[in-house]
């Protein structure tokens, strides 16, 4: 510890004796202490500093012992630390809180002063916490005074607590709370979002169409509002009245699919509705439950409803009028309550104006249209589609099979026409045959077929065979090249070497890919 010549500041020989015999023992313990230590006398002139008061506050001895502080203050001090805050003594063990709390204007802030002078002149402990900016340091800073029988103030002592680690490390937990928090509710929600997919899990889907879709679903599922679901063979509308079905308040009752076009005419209607015992010739003694009936308290999806004989049509309106059947050859109605859901891939309301369909029925089955895009026109779920399908593929048929890049480009690229029906037969025939592990864009066209995807280059082309063969190969080349950006892949690919790629390449014009 630093102390000043006693003489230097007017001590009598003998006082200064034994102030420094009590001293020495005193510094010594002050030097080995981590916290910063000066001590200022009763005119604010500072008589002693330890070691590790210079370490944190940067101030060397000979810049501040037997020096007023106010001159150390304005030389040194001023104009480097922010504003204090007061911390009362009974508080200083939650110094922290109090910090960061302090901005909140419940705590009492001082302007920035030497605490050694204050404490003089309020001749009471001072704690303030305060940073000091040129060394980086948040600090807790404590000056206590000493007072002699008249209470007087002899002597201060002020410590500097370095605190500055200790913030790092609340600064640091105070993080770590805050991205657990946020992965504890990231885990929620994806428990959440799982267990809402749970309910979707049948109905693979991620493009922004079938997002609305989805939409439509969870709004209607609640309701008993009759449904139309349109759209081309195989886009998935059976599926989708299935999630209806599964997500409604009905998801207890019976589910009764009915493909109308599948059941010939004259069984129909004893299916759908029907019939008393003996009631025609050939009809079973105990008579038949219909299928509405049986779909009592459930739903009942009329699939190919664009199919049904227009002589069903008046029965099949009144049934969704009054909410009752009768059975063939029966003579009162019976009450039924079932959730009706049509669909057709037909346009109903082509088939309503070629008389093939009651326009009355029509409007009654029209309540809630849903209709679904063809996957053509939803690229972007046919990749979400495919892995589905080769997982379920692969576990049903004991595989492990995989898509490289170009095969799963090449089947984007294809139109789809017997949209997710025909995309799921096509990944199990890919697992199915062959051994290769990896699922090439040469897989594709062997086993699916080269002709279906090169349909693109079939359109009529104006001009001689070779321009079209040309057409037919740039397109080939360029998005064979795009796709796996070498022309060494794209040669292994095609089957050609990779000098004819370059050749080719060159000759249609191919310079970028
Ligand atoms: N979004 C989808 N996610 C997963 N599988 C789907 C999806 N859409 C359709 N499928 C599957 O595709 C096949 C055809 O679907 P679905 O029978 O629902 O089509 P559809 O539109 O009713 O066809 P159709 O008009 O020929 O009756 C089914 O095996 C079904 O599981």
């Amino acid at each position: 510890m630093d102390n000043v010549n006693m003489n230097e500041i007017g001590y009598k020989s003998d006082e200064q004796d034994l102030f420094k015999k009590r001293e020495a023992d005193a510094l010594a313990i002050a030097d080995s202490i981590s916290d910063g230590i000066y001590i200022t006398d009763k005119n604010g002139v500072v008589t002693a500093i330890n070691k590790a008061f210079t370490e944190i506050t940067g101030i060397k001895a000979a810049d501040i012992v037997g020096k007023n502080m106010q001159q150390v203050w304005n030389n040194v001090v001023l104009n480097s630390d922010p504003a204090f805050i007061e911390i009362k003594p009974e508080d200083k063990a939650n110094a922290f809180d109090m910090f960061n709390n302090g901005k909140k204007k419940t705590l009492k802030t001082r302007k920035p002063c030497s605490i050694a002078l204050l404490v003089l002149k309020e001749k009471k402990p001072i704690s303030v916490l305060t940073t000091i900016d040129r060394m980086n340091k948040r600090v807790l800073i404590t000056g206590t005074p000493f007072l002699d029988e008249d209470k007087n103030v002899v002597q201060v002592l002020t410590i500097i607590k370095d605190l500055t680690e200790l913030f790092v490390l609340r600064e640091k937990l105070e993080e770590v709370e805050k991205e657990k928090a946020k992965y504890l509710s990231e885990i929620k929600n994806l428990k959440k979002d799982i267990k809402e997919r749970q309910l979707y899990k049948d109905l693979i889907s991620k493009s922004s169409s079938m997002d609305k879709v989805i939409k439509l679903i969870e709004n209607v599922s609640k309701t008993d509002a009759t449904i139309l679901i349109t759209g081309e063979t195989g886009v998935g509308k059976e599926v989708v009245a299935r999630t209806i079905f599964k997500n409604s308040k009905r998801a207890n009752g019976p589910y009764i699919r009915v493909n109308c076009a599948a059941i010939p005419e004259n069984l129909l209607e004893s299916e759908l509705f029907g019939y008393e015992k003996g009631s025609f010739t050939g009809a079973s003694q105990n008579g038949k439950l219909g299928l509405f009936e049986m779909a009592n308290n459930g739903t009942i999806l009329l699939d190919e409803i664009g199919e049904i004989p227009v002589k069903l049509q008046p029965k099949l309106l009144r049934v969704l009028q009054e909410r009752e059947i009768k059975r063939i050859g029966g003579t009162s109605n019976i009450k039924i309550d079932v959730r009706v859901i049509a669909a057709t891939n037909l346009n109903l309301e082509d088939e309503v104006k070629k008389g093939n369909f009651r326009e009355d029925l029509y409007y009654r089955l029209n309540v809630i249209p849903i209709e679904l895009p063809p996957l053509r026109e939803r690229k972007e779920d046919i990749s979400l589609l495919v892995y589905n399908f080769l997982g379920k593929f692969n576990k049903a048929y004991g595989k492990t099979k995989d898509f490289d890049i170009t095969a799963l480009e090449i089947l984007e690229n294809y139109s789809w026409p017997g949209n997710v029906r025909e995309l799921e037969n096509s990944i199990e025939r890919l697992v199915v045959i062959g051994d290769e592990h990896l699922i090439t864009r040469n897989t594709i066209l062997s086993v699916l077929g080269q002709d279906k995807f090169y349909e693109a280059s079939t359109e009529t082309i104006d001009g001689t065979l070779k321009e079209a063969v040309d057409k037919f190969e740039r397109n080939i080349l360029e998005k064979t090249l795009k796709s796996c950006g070498s022309t060494y892949k794209a040669a292994k690919i095609l089957g050609i070497t990779q000098s004819t790629v370059v050749r080719k390449a060159k000759a249609l014009g191919i310079t970028e890919w």
